[in-house]
């Protein structure tokens, strides 16, 4: 029996911070950071069945093209996916009054639809990239004791990076994701993919200096932008996927992170229209949601 000091639940017997009762979440769940963007995303449905907002933690759930789906918001900060991520899996896997484990688990699709900063130059502005892995700078998955899949990733990394005469701030550990089978839809497929680096804040932790100096070495983005490995390079900065991927792979969901590449770090740019890099997101994210008889079994 787990206790309430653990799994703590509100007097009307949801969970915690998500505010969610079971069965008011659907097994396809959007994540996003944005919680304004929850609302783009659900007026999109035929109907909207549930609307539920906590902190920054907005919950809508509803049916588009006979599909019932979840989109929920994250807020920003792999903190906040840690909160997200448990409370959805106790309300699909955990029996909430007698306060045990299922014997039968259920399989969330977790497909998030955020934004980044491109690393690479030859990604453009409003770009759309599939995270084919990620790379966690932001100190979350440490905490829990599971190792992160294709290590070799993030040894390979540190051993270029050493071989450049500089370090990382943390030790990179590597997730790749099981991909839900709905991004074998040829428009999952073509998407152009990288390793995706999650950062611990937007300012100094992805390199980024305002009035404060970031102690990420000046060359560092450049480094990182030459490492290849496999054929896989880092494409991309932002604030969520490894949180998302370890806590998935460890919890044994699915998942995907699709970003609309906003920033172009190499070039200094950004974005001129990011409302229409959004939109452009989230009609992909619904697209490969709703129209499974276009997927392909072949991965
Ligand atoms: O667009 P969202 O999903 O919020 O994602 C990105 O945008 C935020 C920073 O502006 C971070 O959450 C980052 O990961
Ligand atoms: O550069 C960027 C753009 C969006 N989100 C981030 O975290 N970084």
């Amino acid at each position: 029996m787990i206790p309430g000091s653990e799994l703590i639940l509100n007097p009307d017997g949801s969970v915690y911070h998500l505010h969610l009762l079971p069965g008011q979440i659907a097994n396809d769940i959007i994540t996003v950071g944005d919680p304004e963007r929850v609302a783009e995303i659900s007026r999109r449905f035929d109907r909207v069945e549930l609307r539920v907002a906590a902190r920054e933690f907005v919950t809508h759930t509803g049916e588009l093209d006979g599909r019932r789906l979840t989109v929920i918001s994250t807020g920003i900060g792999t903190d906040n996916v840690d909160i997200v991520l448990n409370e959805l899996d106790a309300l699909v896997n955990i029996d909430l009054e007698r306060r045990e484990v299922k014997a039968e688990l259920t399989v969330l699709n977790l497909l998030r639809l955020g934004t980044s900063g491109a690393l690479q130059p030859d990604l453009p502005l409003g770009s759309i990239l599939l995270s084919a892995g990620a790379l966690s700078a932001d100190g979350l998955m440490p905490y829990y004791g599971v190792d992160g899949v294709g290590d070799d990733f993030g040894t390979a990394l540190s051993e270029f990076v050493t071989a450049n005469g500089l370090r990382l701030p943390v030790d990179p550990l590597y997730f790749s994701p099981v991909l839900p089978d709905f991004l074998n839809h040829p428009a999952g497929k073509q998407l152009p993919r990288g390793v995706t680096l999650t950062a611990a804040g937007f300012y100094a932790p992805q390199g980024r200096s305002l009035r404060l100096p970031t102690r990420l070495h000046p060359e560092l983005l450049d480094v990182l932008r030459r490492f290849d490995y496999r054929g896989l390079r880092i494409t991309n900065i932002e604030m969520e996927t490894a949180g998302i991927y370890g806590l998935a792979n460890a919890l044994g969901h699915r998942s995907a992170s699709l970003s609309a590449l906003l920033a172009n770090r190499g070039a200094g740019t950004f974005s001129k229209n990011p409302a229409a890099a959004v939109d452009a997101l989230i009609d992909l994210g619904l697209l490969l949601l709703t129209d499974r008889d276009g997927s392909t079994d072949a991965a």
